[in-house]
């Protein structure tokens, strides 16, 4: 795997969280019935770091959970029933709630419906928002970012990494990858 570029060093990830925890608060008046879940892996520490800058601006922490989409994949042909449900963990219910998935890359949409899946399964929500660090293009379901932190064009050949302290021990960085020569 060859890094080709740097597309945000840490402080371009804080920015691009600190304006995505204002656009969040702007664009839902407050924090009023707010549920930020972090897709597993990445997406549950970025959801609680916009938690918490969200509670900087207005003074109160939205609830975050996470949902962990592994069983819920469309592409887990192998599965011969229904995979069990119960992948969405948040302690207050998200009936009624406006819900905020938040993921670090977004590509074909495969997580995110699948997501939207494991959410609705736990409970009906007023709303689905979504909030991702990079959208790198390439859609394969009518899937949209509410939230972005950076667009990058990317070809299929390429990948995006995302790493994050908290789960890579390492500086927060942003880079598109490519495999091969
Ligand atoms: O829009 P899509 O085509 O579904 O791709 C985006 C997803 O791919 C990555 O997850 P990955 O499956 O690599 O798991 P990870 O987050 O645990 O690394 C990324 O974190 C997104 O969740
Ligand atoms: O480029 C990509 C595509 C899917 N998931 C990632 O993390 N990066």
């Amino acid at each position: 795997m060859r890094i080709k570029k740097q597309i945000m060093d840490a402080e371009g990830v804080r920015r691009a969280l600190t304006r995505i925890a204002h656009e969040i608060v702007e664009r839902n008046k407050g924090t009023e019935g707010l549920v930020l879940l972090g897709i597993r892996t990445r997406g549950v520490p970025l959801a609680e770091r916009i938690a918490r800058k969200i509670s900087i601006i207005e003074g109160t922490m939205p609830p975050v959970g996470y949902v962990d989409i592994t069983l819920y994949r469309d592409d887990l042909t192998y599965f011969e029933e229904k995979p069990p449900a119960a992948q969405t963990k948040v302690n207050v219910p998200i009936t009624d709630s406006k819900v905020i998935l938040v993921d670090d890359v977004l590509f074909t949409g495969r997580t995110i419906r699948a997501a939207m899946d494991a959410v609705i399964d736990w409970g009906r929500p007023q709303c689905i928002q979504l909030a991702v660090l990079v959208d790198r293009g390439h859609r394969e379901l009518p899937i949209r970012a509410d939230y972005v932190g950076k667009n990058v064009p990317t070809s299929h050949r390429e990948n995006i990494a995302v790493v994050l302290e908290e789960v890579d021990n390492e500086p927060d960085q942003a880079l598109i990858t490519e495999s091969g020569h």
